[in-house]
């Protein structure tokens, strides 16, 4: 009996010992990692031996996919797609002043409507009303609109002066004052306690969600920070292609799954996990956000977060919100506000609208600064936001 058990037996221990012989070497060649402090966007030239080769299209396999929390060390790495040829993303420094043609252009009528009547030669209970519609209509929300106009009719009376160039700069005071340059605007980005700093970015889709991801992808990369990116929106397979489009023409390897509809989480975990490996700076995670199913999208979120804390702090969550969606956009900002702890606003598309006020608004029902805005289609059309330009680009 025992001679017929024989071959089995050492066929066996020969694909056990080629399996354990391949983890190790595995193993072995993943721990060739470009060191700390050594030259900066290093996925185009220090790769792993198993990374895909530029131009090729050759991306590890994960096999049997990776559950949160069981990925040890043995695990396989997770799929990362890089691509040769990168663009040099244009300078962050005073974008919103090249961007601010958009802006005045949109928001000729809150701008330039507010000073021609403020320049009235009386200002009465009617001209009054007017200033108050126009803030409303620039969806500056009650409260700062009244506010404003109480402070601007203190002004006028104390002042009583309506020499432009005056009334231009108390109205500049004015709003600046509703859009409080005092709030912290910074965007957490930097690595700490050995770990790359993890940016969750979640929103309805189509506010510009993977749009904005990218181009952040590209801000980051200007200020030289090493990028890695996380498509944990699952739901639709071609939302992980767009973002590993916008990372490779950086040199910002994304980590993805094939499967459509893999659980996010996971998904999260992984890339996480792989922006540790790589030493990378900031870990940007895009989430789905299908608000048809507010239940099942709480669930969802709320375990993404709590998937990536195994490994990393989130240290910023940004909700993305499309301005010109006014109201509607409100209501969004409640429902993820209920499920995620948001650090920073990120409002697009404001080049498309008159209603810039909805930066005041969205800031006040929240009490989270706006930090980003979006003001085109363009890939560089993402500008870390400034009180100070915004309100010049809007009465100027
Ligand atoms: N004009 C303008 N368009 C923008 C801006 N940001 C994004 N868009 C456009 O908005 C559309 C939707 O953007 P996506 O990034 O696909 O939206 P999403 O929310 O990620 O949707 P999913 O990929 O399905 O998650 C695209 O056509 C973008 O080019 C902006 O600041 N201004």
């Amino acid at each position: 009996m025992n001679g017929a058990l024989d071959p089995v037996l050492i066929i066996v221990v020969v694909i056990v010992a080629i399996a354990v012989i391949g983890g190790a070497l595995i193993a072995l060649v993943r721990t060739t990692r470009r060191p700390r402090g050594g030259p900066r966007s290093p996925y185009a030239s220090t790769r792993d031996a198993n990374d895909p080769v530029p131009g090729g299209v050759g991306t590890l396999e994960r096999p049997g996919g990776t559950a949160p929390g069981t990925a040890g060390p043995d695990t396989a790495p997770p799929d990362v797609e890089t691509a040769p040829e990168l663009e040099r993303p244009a300078p962050v420094g005073g974008r919103l002043v090249r961007l601010r043609d958009r802006l005045s252009r949109s928001n000729s009528t809150l701008g330039r409507g507010l000073l021609a009547l403020l320049s009235r030669e009386t200002i009465d209970e009617g001209v009054w009303e007017e200033i108050e519609e126009t803030l409303l209509l620039a969806d500056l929300g009650t409260d700062p609109s009244l506010q404003l106009v109480e402070a601007l009719r203190d002004r006028v009376r104390i002042e009583g002066t309506r020499e432009p160039e005056r009334v231009k700069a108390m109205l500049r005071e004015e709003l600046l004052r509703v859009v409080d340059p005092t709030m912290d605007r910074t965007l957490n980005t930097a690595r700490h306690d050995g770990r790359p700093a993890v940016v969750l970015v979640v929103g309805v889709n189509g506010t510009g969600k993977t749009t904005t991801v990218g181009k952040l992808a590209r801000v980051l990369v200007a200020e030289d920070k090493d990028v890695l990116l996380g498509a944990a929106d699952t739901f639709r397979a071609a939302a992980a292609e767009q973002l590993a489009t916008w990372g490779q023409r950086v040199g910002v390897p994304t980590v993805r799954s094939d499967v459509e509809g893999a659980d996010p989480a996971s998904v999260a975990y992984d890339a996480v996990r792989a922006g540790i490996e790589v030493e990378a700076d900031v870990v940007m995670i895009d989430t789905a956000g299908r608000l048809q199913n507010k239940a099942g999208l709480m669930d969802e979120l709320g375990k993404v977060k709590r998937t990536i804390e195994k490994q990393a702090a989130v240290d910023e969550v940004l909700l993305v919100l499309d301005a010109t969606t006014g109201q509607n956009g409100m209501t969004q900002a409640a429902v993820f506000a209920q499920v995620v702890n948001i650090t920073g606003i990120v409002l697009t598309k404001l080049d498309g609208t008159a209603k810039g006020g909805i930066v005041v608004a969205i800031q006040r029902a929240l009490g989270v600064p706006v930090k980003l805005v979006g003001l085109g289609e363009g890939p560089d059309d993402l500008a870390p936001f400034d009180a100070e330009d915004f309100v010049d680009a809007i009465i100027d």
